[in-house]
């Protein structure tokens, strides 16, 4: 059987952090990877890491098995158009928060494809990517295109109809973390800490938290009761919480991103 080859359309942050893991875990050989941009100076980033590259989308379709669609929702029409007719044989997959499968599959008049929410701790080898089903996807290809995810982090399947509706909790939610990393750095800053040490301790509790989620069979409420004392500290952090309806923010916060997947989406 041939050797499958992986091309990616659009080569900016989400490309960049999908290829770290596929060159690390020699997914495909790099000299079988393809990746296209308008941007020459992105190209030049893709070619430092070892892959072919083009300035033309058609040349990854005819280079390529499997390509990655990584451009942004709002410019993937242009992709679409481009690549409509010609991808009979070919499996694409989508990562553009808001684009169903349905769309894709209507654009294409090919059914062979993925629709995918990955998230850029796969840059790290630590990304979480949600994935449509294998539908009429030979299953060699298929496990191929999910180990191109499952290559840098944990891959999960899920209803197309469920993709817009995931973003906030994979895709969208490293930056709730981020933001919740630089405020507790802003008020240990406040109360007199250094800056790194605050970093260092706020990211690697964030770390051994989300093990214990994993591993400790404990719901987040019982694991928050564990460190909350009564009439201690962290009671008393919590009351804060409450008061700034930390659960309403982040429902609403979810709301909001699902609702704009729906807006911006197709
Ligand atoms: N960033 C994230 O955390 C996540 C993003 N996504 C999805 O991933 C997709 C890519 O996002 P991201 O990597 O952040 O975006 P980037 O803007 O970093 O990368 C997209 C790249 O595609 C290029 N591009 C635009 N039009 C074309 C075209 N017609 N042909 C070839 N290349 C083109 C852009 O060039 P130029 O800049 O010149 O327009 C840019 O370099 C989006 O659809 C997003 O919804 C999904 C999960 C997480
Ligand atoms: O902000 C966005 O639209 C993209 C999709 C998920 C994360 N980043």
């Amino acid at each position: 059987m041939e050797e499958l080859r992986l091309g990616v359309i659009g080569g900016g942050n989400m490309a960049t952090a999908i290829l770290s893991g596929v060159i690390k875990k020699n997914v495909f050989p790099k000299d079988k990877i393809t990746v296209s941009d308008k941007d020459t100076t992105k190209l030049e980033k893709i070619r430092e890491m070892g892959c072919r590259t083009t300035e033309n989308n058609q040349e990854v379709l005819k280079q390529s098995d499997i390509i990655v669609i990584a451009v942004k929702p709002q410019v993937i029409d242009a992709v679409l158009d481009e690549l409509a007719g010609k991808t009979k044989d070919k499996c694409i997959v989508s990562i553009a928060a808001g684009i169903s499968k349905k769309y894709i599959i209507s654009k294409l008049s090919t059914d062979k494809v993925i629709r995918v929410m990955p998230n850029t701790p796969l840059l790290i080898g630590m990304g979480a990517s949600a994935l449509t089903g294998r539908g009429t996807i030979p299953e060699y290809i298929y496990e191929k295109a999910v180990s191109i995810f499952s290559a840098a982090g944990f891959v999960t399947q899920i209803e197309d109809e469920q993709m817009n509706e995931i973003i906030f909790l994979n895709g969208t939610s490293p930056a709730f973390f981020f933001r919740m990393a630089g405020a507790m750095v802003e008020a240990a800053k406040e109360q007199g800490i250094d800056e790194e040490k605050a970093l260092q301790l706020a990211a690697k509790t964030m770390e051994g938290a989300a093990n214990m989620l994993l591993s400790s069979g404990k719901t987040p409420a019982e694991l928050t009761a564990q460190v909350t004392s009564p009439g201690g500290t962290t009671l008393a952090a919590l009351t804060a919480f409450d008061e700034f309806r930390f659960e309403e923010m982040i429902r609403e916060a979810a709301k909001r991103c699902t609702g704009r997947a729906y807006e911006i989406g197709r």
